[in-house]
């Protein structure tokens, strides 16, 4: 049947005027074909293009010549739209379909068949928008509107007159509550009763894919095509479909006269939009219900229709396709809630609903704010009400933003003692955040702080120049103790590095020379040379340059401790490090050192929060483990990165920053550094963590600054082959990358593709010049008679090597090959990796384990023991007294045991403090 274009606006098809094929035969039929299938199938039989265009041309033209043509006036007429409401007609079960400039215009078409006197029955959790048109048709027209509860329909009955009521306004799921209305036995209860009402239904929330309420027994349907038709937020658009020819004339009459049909650039946005609908609404319902049941298990009040215990999931089940990507959620309290709001990076704040963005609102404030308080209130709109309505990007990622901004507000928090967030207990949730560990008045306490060294698996140095590094945290960290002084004075002790201790008067520093850079504020690309200058001259004039570690460190932690400090008041304390890594043996001492000065500069002028207090534990013993994990916000350890990456600087010359990313946010990461205009930042690998390595200190010292300019130096003589070998390593990296992330790898094609891969990215390193005699050593004794695989470490030119030890290596075998490197003067080392970065001792008492046992730590890491206690070397006795006597007090009850416990003892001993908070 051909169909018949109304050039006075209507479309009229025949119902299943689809492109499916004529059967081919009548023993195996053609079925028809399926909704995504027509979404993308954009054809009109009667319109063929003369130039067989693959996509509906624009007819950017208000007329068109000729007499008694299908179109004359694109007020009337339009091919473009005609294009549309055809596509749209069949995608909706609908023989005739109206598009025009928004939603909103939609309803106001629909709404203009009413004359004064008429009754209009419509539910009483409606779009703000269309309460604010109703008001309007109320005041001026003389219509009568009952807001009824439409998830009951005998509600309905009373208000249902023979003669008067002229409209039924139904949505289901409505917004923002998400309830549900049956909309076939509203239908059917009103047809009886009234049969000359029109049941109109706003279909915005679920789109013609999910629910086609024509199939239903509703007359009228529209819906905004701003949201989940165009799903880009691109444009504005209203639809109207209806089966009725009565009521597609008097549509037509309206829009025609009104001249609000849409116009040929958005009817071909519309178009396009409208081919991936099906695509967009599988994926951001599926997210939906992973984000609605997350919210649930927490204990919040959820509102989704996919939720077993929503009281309409039964006859939505029923009448709908699918459930939608819109939920809301309360959390007891407004103020709560605006901040959760706030708190969302990814998901935007904004109105509307149906883009491919995720949003998030909260309709008191925003959508429905043109409905007065107290009729809010009546219609049992909480204040607290969240709205989510979830995009296409990744889950994990919607997941990862939410709970960082629920637990920044202090909605969720930690409870140790079931390893998981949980939500913390109405009326206290607000008190925690708003509290967000207020630092002022905590000059007096003391502050212990950890970060981890890492091991470099593939890139050192090509990551200094763009290529990507895969690196993961080590079981070895540093540790910073800040301990307040009442002298007016700063100092710094490295323990590590032959206990040297210096204390200077605070204004004796060059205050003179620091460009203070506001919080929040990033501290400039380049070093401040004038403060370096400055500090040289003065306080660290004393230290003679042959000491380089020494001055390095105090370099590094008073450039920080100066340029952080924002006013007159300067802080004053000792900071103590101590660490079980190696120092300057390629396994990021300097970066945990790094870390640890900066989060105590941070800390001492009150630059970052730390989390609300988490939720109340028992006096049970909670050890270092990974069970504080993310209690330090996202934000806390961007900003302390990007301040060790500046003591990086200071002890590096040009670092990567892949080390102090470690540092801060441990596990491991796939790192690209900024600036070499390509995709860069830092990803976490997952499949790290099951490895084995064994890390062997070759204790030839080197120097990384050094090592890294001469790479550097090297590729600006002999560009074409350095940056060759940067071309091959970034290779390695992504190929090592992809059979991390492969689960269908077996483990043992893995382990051998990693060792491959680590023999080859070692050779590139040899090419570099950054090997050492002493690193060929340790690779061969590992290679013969053992066959492992072995690479340098960090910047190379002795320090550590790396290698990879497979699940079936035997213990026996294991222990052989250690003693065989202890032999020729080695230290091994056997790690775990990927555990926690950044580590805080929680500052509350209850959370504190005072005057507990220091206990010993367990031999060695995992089956073998070290044979020896890894550098620092041990404090002599006569060196703990002294250390003691510096700036020690009774109040400070951290500084004395730090201070005595031995090397082996430290990890042990900081656990036992109490709950250590991590990133
Ligand atoms: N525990 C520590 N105490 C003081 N300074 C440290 C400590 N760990 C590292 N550093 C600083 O970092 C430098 C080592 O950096 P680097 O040579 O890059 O070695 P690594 O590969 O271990 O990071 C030291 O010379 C010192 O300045
Ligand atoms: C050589 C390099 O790639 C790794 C750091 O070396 P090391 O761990 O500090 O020895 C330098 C950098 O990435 O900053």
């Amino acid at each position: 049947m051909a169909p018949t274009i109304d050039p006075r606006g209507s479309a009229k098809y025949p119902l299943h005027d689809l492109p499916t094929p004529e059967p081919e035969s009548p023993l195996r039929p053609r079925k028809p074909y399926r909704f995504s299938t027509l979404c993308a199938t954009v054809d009109n039989p009667d319109m063929k293009d003369q130039w067989g265009s693959s996509s509906v041309p624009i007819y950017q033209s208000a007329t068109f010549k000729g007499v008694g043509e299908k179109f004359d006036y694109s007020r009337s007429g339009n091919p473009t739209r005609s294009h549309l409401e055809h596509h749209i007609a069949k995608i909706s079960s609908a023989q005739h379909a109206f598009t025009v400039s928004s939603g909103m215009a939609a309803l106001d078409v629909i709404l203009r068949m009413l004359k004064p006197g008429d009754e209009i029955i419509a539910g009483d959790d409606l779009y703000g928008g269309t309460n604010r048109l109703l008001t309007y048709i109320r005041t001026h027209v003389g219509v009568t509107i009952h807001h009824v509860d439409t998830t009951i329909p005998e509600k309905i009955h009373p208000f249902i007159h023979p003669d008067k009521t002229a409209m039924v306004l139904l949505e289901s799921p409505t917004n923002p509550l998400l309830k549900i209305a049956d909309l076939a036995t509203i239908s059917k209860d009103v047809k009886e009763r009234a049969p000359n009402a029109i049941i109109v239904v706003d279909n915005t929330m679920m789109s013609p894919y999910l629910q086609r309420p024509l199939e239903h027994g509703a007359d009228i349907v529209y819906d905004s095509a701003t949201k989940y038709l165009s799903g880009h937020h691109d444009l504005m658009a209203g639809v109207v479909t209806c089966n009725r020819d009565d009521v597609a004339q008097k549509l037509a009459f309206t829009i025609n006269s009104v001249g609000n049909a849409l116009t040929p650039i958005d009817s071909f946005l519309l178009l396009r939009g409208i081919k991936t609908l099906a695509i967009r609404m599988d994926r951001q319902q599926a997210t939906t219900q992973s984000v609605a049941e997350y919210l649930y298990n927490l204990g919040f009040k959820v509102n989704y229709p996919g939720l077993p215990t929503h009281p309409g999931q039964a006859v939505h089940a029923r009448i709908a396709d699918g459930n939608g990507a819109v939920l809301s959620f309360e959390t007891g309290n407004k103020e709560l809630s605006e901040k959760i709001v706030a708190g969302t990076r990814l998901w935007g704040i904004s109105v509307s609903f149906g883009c491919v963005n995720s949003l998030i609102s909260m309709p008191c404030v925003m959508s429905h704010a043109s409905i007065d308080p107290a009729t809010r209130a009546a219609r049992g709109l909480p204040e607290d009400l969240i709205r989510l309505c979830v995009g296409i990007e990744d889950p994990h990622d919607l997941l990862d933003d939410l709970e960082r901004a629920l637990i920044d507000a202090g909605a969720i928090a930690l409870d140790a003692s079931q390893n998981k967030f949980v939500r913390v207990p109405e009326g206290d949730a607000l008190s925690l955040a708003v509290e967000k560990l207020n630092l002022d008045g905590d000059e007096d306490r003391e502050w212990l702080i950890s970060a981890p060294g890492k091991v470099i698996l593939f890139g050192e140095h090509a990551v200094v120049h763009g290529v990507t590094a895969i690196a993961a945290s080590v079981d070895l960290r540093c540790y910073g103790l800040t301990t307040p002084r009442r002298d007016n004075k700063v100092s710094v002790h490295l323990v590590d590095i032959d206990n040297f201790y210096k204390e200077w008067d605070v204004d004796s520093l060059p205050w003179d020379a620091v460009t203070p850079v506001p919080p929040g504020d990033e501290h400039p690309e380049a070093l401040d040379q004038r403060l370096i200058d400055a500090l040289n001259e003065t306080a660290l004039a004393s230290i003679p340059a042959e000491k380089k570690p020494v001055h390095g460190a105090c370099l590094s932690f008073l450039y920080l401790y100066m340029i952080l400090n924002r006013n007159e008041d300067h802080p004053t304390f000792d900071f103590t490090a101590r660490s079980t890594l190696p120092v300057g043996a390629g396994l990021g001492s300097s970066a945990s050192y790094s870390v640890c000065a900066a989060t105590a500069s941070l800390i001492a002028n009150r630059r970052i929060n730390l989390p609300s207090r988490p939720a109340p534990s028992t006096d049970e013993h909670v050890p270092v483990s990974h069970q504080g994990r993310r209690a330090i916000s996202n934000e806390t350890a961007e900003e302390v990165n990007r301040w060790a990456f500046v003591a990086e600087k200071i002890l590096h010359g040009n670092p990567s920053g892949v080390d102090n990313s470690v540092a801060v946010f441990g596990g491991a990461l796939a790192y690209t550094r900024p600036g070499f205009g390509k995709k860069s930042g830092m990803e976490g690998i997952q499949g790290f963590k099951s490895l084995k390595f064994l890390l062997t200190n070759s204790k030839v010292p080197r120097d990384t600054k050094r090592l890294v300019a001469g790479v550097g130096e090297k590729k600006a003589n002999e560009p074409e082959l350095v940056n060759g070998i940067l071309k091959s390593i970034q290779s390695i990296s992504d190929e090592a990358r992809r059979a991390l992330a492969d689960p269908e790898l077996p483990r043992e094609s893995l382990l051998s593709a990693l060792s491959a891969l680590m023999a080859e990215n070692h050779q590139y390193l040899v090419t570099l010049g950054v090997s050492h005699p002493s690193l060929e050593n340790i690779k061969e004794k590992t290679a013969n008679p053992h066959g492992l695989s072995t690479k340098l470490t960090g910047a190379g030119g002795g320090g550590c090597a790396v290698t990879l030890i497979p699940d079936d290596f035997k213990d026996e075998q294991l222990q052989d090959l250690i003693t065989t490197l202890i032999r020729e003067g080695f230290q091994p080392y056997l790690t775990s990796v990927g555990g926690s970065g950044l580590g805080i001792l929680s500052p509350y008492p209850e959370h504190r384990n005072r005057g507990s046992r220091l206990r010993h730590a367990p031999e060695g890491f995992g089956q073998v023991t070290p044979p020896d206690t890894p550098t620092p070397r041990e404090l002599t006795p006569d060196e703990i007294a002294e250390g003691l006597a510096k700036g020690t007090s009774d109040l400070d009850p951290l500084r004395a045991p730090f201070l005595s416990s031995t090397v082996a003892e430290l990890p042990g001993w900081a656990s036992e403090l109490g709950r250590w908070m991590y990133v």
